[in-house]
């Protein structure tokens, strides 16, 4: 278990606490005309992604009494946990070892005294002829067809990780092989999904560590139901279908042959194994050396956040900055906004990741928090979020730190649209730290009356001191994606260290679970329902007496 350090006493957070007083006074643009310098002090490089922080309400000293908080709370010592196997995922009694997964250089890690790189290699070789096969049409449907559709059902992690990928990383994808997803359990998601698609050709990876989750069980039978349909025997459902969890006897209870089932452990996340089998879409649709590419990525960073000293450590500065925000300036929400169309479930992606991990109100010693925890994770694309709410960001009430992650090149670089799309992603962390003030708007307005001035200026100043991350990429490549994601992920554990929290589990989905699990039956049949509140009462009868 993680040892115990109440962040808000810590001394780094009292000097923090009076450093705030004076800095949060200064506007950005301040900071700059101090310190011509700001960039080159505040921007770090890794490989190809370039992460500039300079555009954030810190200084120099801000940032030591930052680095010096997150020693007082033993990050070192919970890094070399995490990365050493140990059980720091405390109330689920399991290692989290995400990092074994993508483990490039082979070096033994260790669970209860077994080093789990054999396994974790076992699988990457099996994901790797079954890619191999797919995508080289060996792999055969019933009527000796090749597989043209793979429909990947799972939810949450086993869902999010790869829809992501491979919509990020959709120019590596097979000609000729596409990928679906379907998680929903409203049957419109599994409908919609085999509308046009042909059981002939079409393979089923059903997703999910426990094998048991409601929405993919549903979804599986459907599927099932519906091959059968058309296949009749249900020998041939071993053709058609695979399973990705750590359940086997379950695997085995649905009918899959556990030779079609592809394993991992129970020290990978839900929300943090697209890197073990989960990935298995991934592979079949980019291949798998790029696949391997992805896990590189991730290493890259891994090495990265093992060894750098804080200070110059991506994800250690990220999730600091994030606390900075979080916990002294009071900001609820955290956007990302990435500047590519294809990373345009990213936000959503982290929305699990981070959200799911550190939604938590209960130290690691068992008592309610009183300060902040993790922040509400949202985004889209630019630009269309520029037309839609960056109004609020902009110049609305509240702070919302943003991270711009942009490609200098594009995977389509048609015409003027990446310089174009850059131009923006540029221009908006520059206005949103700028802003326009009183005198530059009134400027602007040069030959209107002064009445007329009078009147629209006040609406035209922008007051700026909105703070940004900035990630500008080489390219979005396999490697580069699979080092963003591994950032996002370190900067997730950091925070929950320093907040004392466990990160690596996710009790607050199980409430609304256990509900659905007792309403369900009440819904078998058409008598009144008196057994809940007067509003859930009243909605089911409402449902009742209109189905
Ligand atoms: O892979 P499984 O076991 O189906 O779980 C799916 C998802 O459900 C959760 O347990 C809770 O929503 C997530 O953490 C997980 O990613």
């Amino acid at each position: 278990m993680l040892q115990a350090i109440p962040f808000d006493q810590t001394a780094a957070y009292r000097k923090l606490k009076t450093h705030h007083k004076s800095i949060s006074k200064k506007h950005l643009k301040e900071l700059f005309a101090e310190d011509p310098n700001r960039f080159k002090k505040f921007s770090l490089r890794l490989g190809d992604i370039v992460v500039d922080y300079s555009k954030n309400r810190i200084n120099g000293r801000t940032l030591a009494y930052l680095c010096d908080l997150a020693r007082e709370c033993q990050l070192s010592d919970a890094i070399e946990k995490m990365f050493t196997g140990d059980k720091i995922n405390a109330t689920e009694n399991r290692a989290v070892l995400h990092v074994a997964l993508r483990n490039r250089s082979n070096t033994p890690i260790e669970v209860d005294g077994k080093d789990v790189m054999p396994d974790v290699n076992e699988v990457l070789e099996k994901m790797k002829g079954f890619s191999e096969k797919v995508r080289g049409g060996e792999w055969k449907g019933f009527t000796g067809k090749k597989i043209t559709d793979i429909v990947n059902i799972g939810i949450g992690g086993s869902d999010l990780g790869p829809v992501m990928v491979t919509e990020a990383l959709k120019s590596y994808g097979k000609k000729g092989l596409s990928v679906h997803f379907v998680s929903n359990v409203d049957g419109t998601h599994i409908a919609e999904a085999v509308a046009k698609l042909n059981p002939e050709t079409t393979l089923f990876m059903i997703a999910s560590k426990t094998f048991t989750t409601q929405e993919t069980m549903a979804n599986a039978h459907s599927a099932r139901r519906w091959f059968l349909e058309t296949a009749k025997d249900s020998a041939h459902v071993a053709k058609h279908f695979v399973a990705i969890s750590t359940n086997r006897t379950e695997v085995e209870k649905f009918g899959i042959d556990p030779e079609n089932m592809f394993g991992f452990w129970d020290w990978v996340g839900g929300r943090y194994s697209l890197w073990s089998a989960i990935g298995l879409s991934i592979s079949c649709y980019i291949g798998f050396q790029n696949f391997e590419q992805l896990l590189s990525g991730a290493h890259d960073m891994d090495n990265h956040f093992r060894s750098a000293r804080f200070e110059k450590n991506i994800p250690v500065v990220l999730a600091l900055l994030g606390i900075w925000y979080n916990n002294f300036f009071g900001a609820d929400t955290h956007v990302i906004l990435p500047y590519d169309q294809y990373l345009h479930r990213f936000a959503a992606y982290f929305q699990q990741g981070d959200m799911e991990s550190n939604g938590k109100n209960v130290s690691r010693n068992g008592e309610a928090v009183d300060y902040q925890t993790g922040p509400i994770i949202w985004g889209e694309p630019g630009t269309n979020g520029q037309h839609a709410f960056y109004q609020l960001i902009h110049q609305g009430t509240k702070l919302i730190p943003a991270d711009f992650i942009a490609p200098a090149l594009s995977h389509n670089p048609i015409g003027e649209h990446h310089k174009m799309l850059l131009s923006n992603f540029f221009a908006q962390t520059e206005a949103l730290m700028n802003g326009k003030t009183l005198d530059e708007v009134v400027a602007e307005l040069s030959g209107k009356s002064p009445e007329e001035i009078a009147k629209i200026a006040p609406f035209k100043v922008f007051e700026g001191n909105r703070p940004t991350n900035s990630f500008l990429v080489k390219k979005i490549t396999p490697r580069v994606l699979g080092s963003l994601i591994a950032m996002y992920e370190h900067k997730i554990f950091v925070q929950g260290v320093i907040w004392n929290i466990f990160s690596f589990d996710q009790w607050g989905v199980e409430l609304g679970k256990q509900l659905a699990n007792k309403i369900y039956p009440e819904l078998q049949n058409d008598w009144p329902i008196e057994s809940h509140d007067s509003s859930t009462n009243g909605l089911i009868n409402q449902y009742k007496r209109w189905r």
